[in-house]
Formats: structure tokens, sequence, C-alpha cells
């Protein structure tokens, strides 16, 4: 089992932060929450002048028994390795996105069931060909919880090590959303009904059905301790989750700065802040999803997100959007003038 070191930030420059902050020409607190997250960059980067480098988005891509069925989810479990393909061949959502802003996109196979050709863009992590139906059986073994976990930090490390701050979590399986409702339940203890969201779906009665179908679920948990954050992830989850969550934690013990995406990727958040609650402050939420449970998930953890699109799409869609707000925030610290500097009067 691998462990994570998670250093605490230390808030000594907090005053000189904000002092810079204040000491821009612009009338106090006038910048909102670009000014909150300047700090946290600068806190995080433990300097008054935090640079982005080489930003990076990492997709990861795993599949569900559950999506077998074709109960739970309206897309067929084929679109999670057609989508890769997809991505591979730049034109999904978050590839358009993503090459706006100059942000470089990996996509990792971390259990997608199907096989794929190497490619200079695909990072093959593959624990298995998609994980067994949890309705029936464990998703996958605790074994291969532990190994996705090791291989998201593993991967994370790789790419830190050419230079990358900042990085973003995506991901893309179909029927995630309900391994994630699922896990948001025994976690948080929000009722189920309240976890769940329509997904993919736009129909009322597919949703009826997804919400009746997942209930069947709750039985196969009784007796396990809810607080094996990893027995739990083993039982219900997936690799992409289990990778994302590892990668999380390992960005954060290298001192990068998180990109959250959408619900799935919040769920991973979930997880890596139970076993590691430091993990938050490395993390910026970077948009509230559509998906129902995604606001009450933020809520309980304690977190905003920056923006609020309407968006309801994964893939880490959320992350190449938002990003550029992020760089912003980096920017007005770094590049805007003093009231000094510029001449321009303060407040008397
Ligand atoms: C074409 C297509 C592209 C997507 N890109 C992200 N997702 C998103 O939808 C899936 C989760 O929804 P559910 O639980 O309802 O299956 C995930 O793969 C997620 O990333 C997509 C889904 C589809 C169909
Ligand atoms: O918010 C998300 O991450 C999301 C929502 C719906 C479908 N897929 C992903």
């Amino acid at each position: 089992m691998i462990h994570f070191n998670i250093p605490a930030i230390d808030q000594a420059l907090l005053p000189a932060l904000q002092a810079k902050v204040d000491s821009k020409t612009k009338p106090l607190g006038s910048l909102g929450k670009l000014e909150e997250i300047a700090i946290q960059l600068g806190l995080i980067q433990q300097r008054l002048q935090p640079r982005l480098q080489s930003p990076h988005l990492l997709v990861f891509a795993g599949d569900h028994g559950i999506a077998k069925e074709g109960i739970v989810n309206p897309y067929p479990q084929e679109v999670t390795l057609q989508m890769v393909h997809n991505f591979l061949q730049g034109g999904a959502a978050v590839n358009v996105f993503a090459r706006q802003h100059n942000i470089q996109m990996k996509v990792v196979d971390a259990g997608v069931n199907g096989n794929l050709q190497p490619h200079q863009d695909l990072i093959s992590a593959k624990i298995a060909y998609g994980t067994k139906n949890y309705r029936e059986e464990d998703a996958m073994s605790l074994e291969d919880c532990h190994r996705a976990i090791a291989k998201g930090a593993e991967i994370v490390e790789m790419i830190s090590q050419n230079g990358c701050n900042i990085i973003g979590f995506g991901e893309m399986g179909i029927g995630n959303t309900s391994s994630s409702a699922l896990l948001m339940h025994y976690i948080t203890d929000i009722p189920l009904e309240k976890c769940i969201g329509k997904g993919t779906s736009t129909s009322d009665s597919q949703y009826k059905t997804k919400v009746n179908h997942l209930k069947k679920v709750l039985f196969n948990l009784n007796g396990i301790d809810l607080k094996d954050y990893y027995l739990l992830l083993s039982k219900i989850g997936g690799f992409e989750i289990a990778q994302m969550c590892g990668g999380m934690l390992r960005a954060a013990e290298l001192g990068m700065t998180i990109m959250v995406d959408g619900f799935i990727s919040s769920i991973a958040a979930l997880i890596a802040s139970k076993l590691h609650p430091t993990l938050l402050k490395y993390c910026i939420f970077v948009h509230c999803s559509e998906e129902k449970g995604h606001q009450a998930l933020l809520e309980y953890m304690g977190v905003q997100a920056l923006l609020s699109l309407n968006m309801r799409l994964g893939e880490g869609s959320g992350i190449a959007v938002c990003y550029p707000i992020i760089d912003s925030a980096c920017r007005f610290l770094n590049e805007m003038a003093s009231f000094e500097d510029a001449g321009v009067s303060d407040t008397h």
C-alpha cells in the first residue's frame, strides 16, 4: 500500500501575499475570486511570484461492469473506447478547449474494455478490461485498487518531472456517474437520491429507473467499514476514479496545483481528501456541474467552485474552459502595477 506525505501549507507568507494583492492599482478586494486564487497559488508555491508552468490535463478512462446492463447508462459501454479514440484524434470537446488555451492533454487508459494502439498522447496504465458489475460482485480486488492508486501517482510524478506545476483531472467512463453517486452516498451519508443525477440522460423516466436500480446495490455493502475508503473504492468504484485519487494525492505531495473538474473528478478529490484532508488546500474546483449531487458534494467538502456554466460533460472540459481564469489570477499578481509603481493615489 502506497503512503502519501502531504505537507500542511505554511501560512507564514499569507500577510505578504495579501499585502501584495492589496497594493495593486484597484479598489480593495475588487478582483474577487481572482484574488483568492492568486493567494492560493502563492501559498501552494510558497512564493510571492507564483508561476503556472506547463499546464497539463489528464483524462483517465475506465469502464464499469454495470454499464453492460444498459440500465443506468443511456449510452452503451463501447462509447468509452470510442471516445478515447476521439480524444486521441483531437475531436472531443476537451481537445478543442485544451488546444484553445495551450494545455497539454494526455489520455490515460486506466481500465478501458478494449485494446488501444500506442499513441504519443496515450498513457497505458490498464489495470483490467473494465471493472466487474458491483451489483453482483466487488468492482475490483483490493489489490487492484491499490495498484490503480499507485499507477495514478506514478503518472502524475512523471508529468511533474517534465516541469508541470499545475495539473487537471478529467475522466471518461460510461456509467461512472452511478459509481460516483454510490461513493458519495456512502462517504457523506447524504441520501442516495440526492447523490444520483441524470448523468448523460435527459429523461425523467430513465432517471427513476437509474435510482431504483442503484438502490439494489445497497445490500452488498452491509457490514463493511465505510471509513475504509480503499475498500469502498474497490467495492463500487472505477479504475479511472482510483487513478485520479492516487494522482491527486501525489500532485499535492509534490506541491502542484490541482484542478478538479466536475462531479466524478470531485468524487476522486473527496476520497483523496478523506485520506488526507490537507489535499483540499491544493485544489481548485473549477466549476459546479449540472449533475445533481455536485453542489451538495462541494458544500460537504466546504469548497466553492470557481464558475457555474451549467456544464455536465466531464472529460476535464470544465478545466480546459476555466484555466485562463486561473492564469489571469496569476498574471495580475505578477504583472499589475502597484499604487506606488504607477503613482496612483491610494485610499486616505
Ligand atoms: C459521447 C459521450 C461523450 C462523453 N464525454 C464525457 N462523458 C461523460 O459521461 C459519462 C458518464 O455518464 P453516464 O454515467 O450517464 O454514463 C462519463 O464517461 C463522462 O465523462 C461522455 C458521455 C458520452 C455518451
Ligand atoms: O460533472 C461531471 O463530471 C459529469 C456529469 C455528467 C456526465 N459526466 C460527467
